[in-house]
């Protein structure tokens, strides 16, 4: 890989700290003794999706899920650093992780819809946090799969497993499913690698349609869907933000050699 001068970050600020949903401050994860994330410091403006970007193995994946404190399933992951929502470190010992994820959610590279009905996949984490009105539960599941641009395919169907539906259904089942439980923060780990064009494009709209409620935030290897479908985007490189701006910027203007480097691969 070409090394790049990590001293010329440029990365973009919020004034008004009521337009930031969250941000780290010099959080750095290491996985064992490895330093994996060195230090990164980024705000993520409220409803607006932002993209993570950056070669394979730069560190978007254990950022990403740093968020919401998923490496915390990972024995030898260490986390250091402020993660600062609604003005609280959600990186600390007394934080409830469980409730915390329910205001930051996470969709992930492969859809994983639970062996069971689409129903009970909506309605499994809705139950466990207390909600048992079968009416509430009911439109609960109609509006976050409608939210995810599934109700019409599957309304008639709902006592179907999920396990019998497409790919890209079973992402955007799993997109409602984290819906569901009314976050604030939807992280998504490269959430359309595993679909089909088609399917890609279904879950870009979905997500469009979603920003308007809630702030996305999404590692993509792709270039162009980074180019598609975000706001601003951060450019990883190594452990560290090398760029972090309007996407506009970033894919005209970029600030920095490697976001403007015609060998960099990606795919496309
Ligand atoms: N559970 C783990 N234990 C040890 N090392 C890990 C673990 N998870 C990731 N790593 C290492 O951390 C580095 C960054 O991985 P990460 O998945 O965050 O990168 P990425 O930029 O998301 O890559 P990709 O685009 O390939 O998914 C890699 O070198 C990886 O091997």
């Amino acid at each position: 890989m070409k090394n790049y001068d990590t001293t010329q970050t440029a990365l973009q600020q919020f004034k008004d700290p009521a337009q930031v949903a969250i941000s780290t401050e010099a959080l750095h994860v290491y996985y064992g003794q490895h330093e994996q994330i060195k230090g990164i410091d980024l705000q993520f403006p409220k409803q607006q999706i932002t993209a993570i970007i950056g070669a394979s193995g730069s560190g978007k994946s254990t950022y990403l899920r740093a968020l919401n404190r998923m490496n915390d399933e990972i024995p030898t992951a260490k986390v250091t650093g402020k993660i600062l929502y609604h003005g609280l470190d959600m990186n600390q010992k007394q934080i409830d992780v469980y409730q915390m994820r329910r205001q930051i959610g996470m969709v992930f590279q492969r859809p994983n819809p639970f062996a069971k009905s689409i129903r009970e996949n909506i309605t499994f984490a809705l139950k466990r946090y207390g909600l048992k009105n079968r009416d509430a539960l009911a439109q609960r599941v109609e509006t976050s799969l409608q939210q995810a641009g599934l109700w019409e395919q599957v309304k008639d169907q709902l006592d179907k497993s999920a396990l019998a539906l497409s790919g890209g259904q079973q992402q955007r089942l799993c997109i409602a499913r984290a819906l569901a439980v009314q976050p604030e923060i939807l992280l998504l780990d490269e959430p359309a690698s595993a679909l089909d064009p088609v399917s890609t494009r279904i879950v870009e709209d979905t997500l469009n349609e979603l920003k308007q409620a809630y702030t996305i935030i999404i590692v993509t290897h792709n270039m162009q869907q980074a180019a598609r479908i975000s706001d601003s985007t951060a450019f990883f490189y190594n452990g560290q933000v090398l760029e972090y701006a309007p996407t506009k910027q970033v894919f005209t203007r970029p600030q920095i050699q490697a976001t403007n480097d015609p060998n960099y691969s990606y795919e496309v």
